[in-house]
């Protein structure tokens, strides 16, 4: 196969005017390490040939664990083979123009559940097809693929209310915005009964009737499925068992003496006797290279398929108002972009954070709940330390007050970000692989977007607390108040977001308080800087508490504050300036917090940002 292919790179122009993309590989293995102390590599795959054709439905299927999602990954160009070529119309594969041209829905794709079918269009659109594309033809591609995949009805229904077809009918349907010719599908009827599934698979069909290159992953297809495949890839432990028509698969086996008892799901009888004639049948597919029983695809009428799979319940799904690839200029548009992504940073940030507010603004629970619980937390401590902010009899409580104030704002914003963030991962995954949008873009608007909540949260809680405990009634002390609290609240978000890219929810719960308790430590609350051992005293230069501490003790008891009035026969802070003293803060300046909060604040934005793309680029 090797001298059929040119080893010229595939160049932009080639790419430009094809219209059908066949797929091929040659000797594809991939290994991975096995056991990290014990240092053993695990091959998954060996050596594996095909060609995909464009025009083609194609199924991988195989025994659980076979390693058909391994190959698919790799065709997709989610992983890196280990050694192995991969070509696109014979010539060397080039990955970037590839990816442009290609779609991976995965198997737990999943769509924002807040938005509509409409609406999940319409901002698909706008990233996918950004300003080179009129808003009247995006108006009418987005009508063109609602009807064609028979989601007029449920249009307006929100994406979290769908079935799981019509969910995967909408995930196919965003993708299908930029009209890539080449479409690869993990798993895309799992999860889904037979009628569905049947669906789903009708509509791959007609995808790949129209020119495209449609190739799936399914454990094992159906009776009822196989009338609407084309070319089935049988792997077996990471080596090809079969490559050819569905109607060639009892002639290839029977030629090895494998008789498929009659009446019984030929694909159903191949899996069965994979494993025990394993090598018989690598042999005979010559590990994906012999084509030879290829050659009677049947491409049949889709009349006689609707008839054989009883697809009476189907033809809701119709491509008949979307324009196959050769006709539709869209993605040729794109193509001639020179930049990977179709939309600018800031086209991207505007939509994203659109999308983010609209999600929120749709389910405004979470919102309401946490205001909820600033207010009703504030009103419990402005209860509790009541009018002690002019009394210097209570100024230890007024400290007390103060640092539990940082802790509460810190634990809030840090847990919302930190719970939620990772139940986005899949749905960026998905987009960002298939160039929505980069993964800045993504990040900054996600901040962007957690910022107002956040801000009125604290606010509503710096507002009432601050009233309730009688602090002094200057606005400049307020002010301050308020900005401290408020960027003590954005830190922990962003160390929320910094746990959310590196951990999943539960994993997020369990090491989450591992990164933020020593921060309280090192705060100066429980151990006063002056008083640590010399070679520990960064680690409160380092802690975001400490300087949260000192900005809001300077802005209540430091800036030249009078003296306060005693109800007691002494008190041992009536002046300010002594109790700053106590506490090592004399020296300590209200600006130098600012500062540090804020480089503290955008170094953990970096390192959060930092691990979300290698965690979208990994399978991690
Ligand atoms: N990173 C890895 N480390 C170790 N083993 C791996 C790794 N990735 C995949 N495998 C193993 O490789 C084999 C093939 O995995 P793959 O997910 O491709 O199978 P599959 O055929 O898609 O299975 P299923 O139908 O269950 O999804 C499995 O045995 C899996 O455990």
């Amino acid at each position: 196969m090797a001298s059929e292919h040119s080893e010229s790179q595939e160049t932009n122009s080639t790419s430009l005017v094809e219209d059908s993309l066949n797929i091929s590989f040659e000797d594809i293995n991939y290994t991975v390490r096995h056991g990290v102390l014990a240092g053993g590599r695990k091959t998954i795959l060996h050596d594996l040939c095909g060609t995909f054709n464009a025009g083609e439905l194609t199924v991988i299927m195989g025994q659980s664990g076979a390693g058909k999602s391994t190959l698919m990954d790799i065709l997709a160009g989610y992983s890196k083979p280990t050694s192995g070529s991969i070509y696109v119309n014979g010539r060397v594969r080039n990955e970037k123009m590839f990816r442009r041209r290609s779609c991976y829905i995965l198997q737990d794709d999943q769509v924002q559940n807040m938005l509509t079918i409409q609406e999940s269009l319409h901002i698909a659109a706008d990233l996918k097809l950004g300003n080179h594309i009129s808003g009247q033809q995006k108006k009418q591609r987005i009508e063109e693929i609602i009807t064609s995949l028979g989601l007029t009805r449920a249009r307006r229904t929100r994406a979290g209310n769908l079935s799981g077809g019509q969910k995967k009918r909408l995930a196919i349907g965003l993708e299908l915005i930029s009209d890539p010719p080449v479409m690869f599908l993990d798993e895309p009827t799992s999860g889904l009964d037979s009628s569905i599934s049947k669906q789903i698979v009708y509509l791959l069909h007609l995808l790949a009737r129209q020119g495209r290159t449609v190739v799936v992953t399914m454990h094992q297809p159906s009776a009822g499925l196989l009338y609407m495949v084309d070319r089935i890839y049988a792997v077996a432990a990471g080596r090809c068992a079969y490559v050819g028509s569905v109607t060639q698969l009892l002639p290839y086996l029977e030629r090895m003496n494998l008789m498929c008892p009659p009446y019984h799901n030929p694909v159903d009888f191949l899996i069965e006797i994979c494993v025990e004639n394993a090598s018989g049948l690598v042999e005979s597919s010559n590990n994906g290279r012999n084509n030879n029983w290829c050659t009677n695809i049947s491409h049949e009428t889709d009349s006689s398929i609707i008839e054989k799979s009883n697809l009476s319940n189907c033809e809701e799904v119709c491509l008949t108002t979307l324009p196959t690839p050769k006709e539709d200029p869209t993605s040729k548009i794109l193509l001639a972009l020179k930049s990977t992504y179709s939309t600018s940073f800031c086209k991207q940030f505007t939509t994203l954070t659109r999308r983010s507010l609209l999600s929120m603004w749709r389910d405004p629970a979470f919102t309401i709940m946490s205001t909820g619980i600033h207010c009703a937390m504030a009103l419990f401590i402005g209860t509790l330390f009541y009018n002690i902010g002019s009394d210097a009899k209570y100024v230890r409580d007024n400290y007390n007050f103060l640092y539990f104030s940082l802790m509460f704002l810190m634990f809030t914003a840090f847990s919302s970000v930190s719970i939620n963030f990772p139940e986005e991962i899949p749905v960026i995954r998905r987009e960002h692989f298939n160039r929505w949008y980069t993964a800045g873009a993504y990040y900054t608007s996600t901040v962007v977007s957690a910022l107002p909540k956040q801000t009125v949260c604290t606010l509503s809680y710096a507002f009432i607390v601050y009233w309730l405990t009688g602090q002094p009634g200057e606005i400049n002390r307020f002010a301050s108040f308020c900005l401290i609290l408020l960027l003590v609240s954005y830190v922990a978000l962003c160390k929320g977001l910094l746990i959310g890219s590196l951990f999943n929810v539960k994993n997020g719960v369990i090491f989450g308080p591992f990164f933020i308790m020593p921060f309280t430590i090192f705060s100066g609350f429980f151990l006063r800087y002056t008083d640590a051992p010399f070679f520990i005293r960064w680690l409160f230069n380092a802690s975001f508490l400490k300087h949260g501490l000192v900005g809001v003790v300077l802005s209540i008891f430091g800036m030249n504050r009078p003296n306060l009035v005693c109800s007691d026969m002494y008190c041992h802070y009536s002046y300010p300036i002594q109790f700053l003293q106590d506490n090592g803060m004399v020296g300590e300046k209200f600006s130098l917090a600012i500062v540090a909060l804020i480089s503290i604040g955008l170094i953990v934005s970096v390192l959060a940002f930092v691990i979300l793309k290698i965690r979208l680029k990994s399978k991690w």
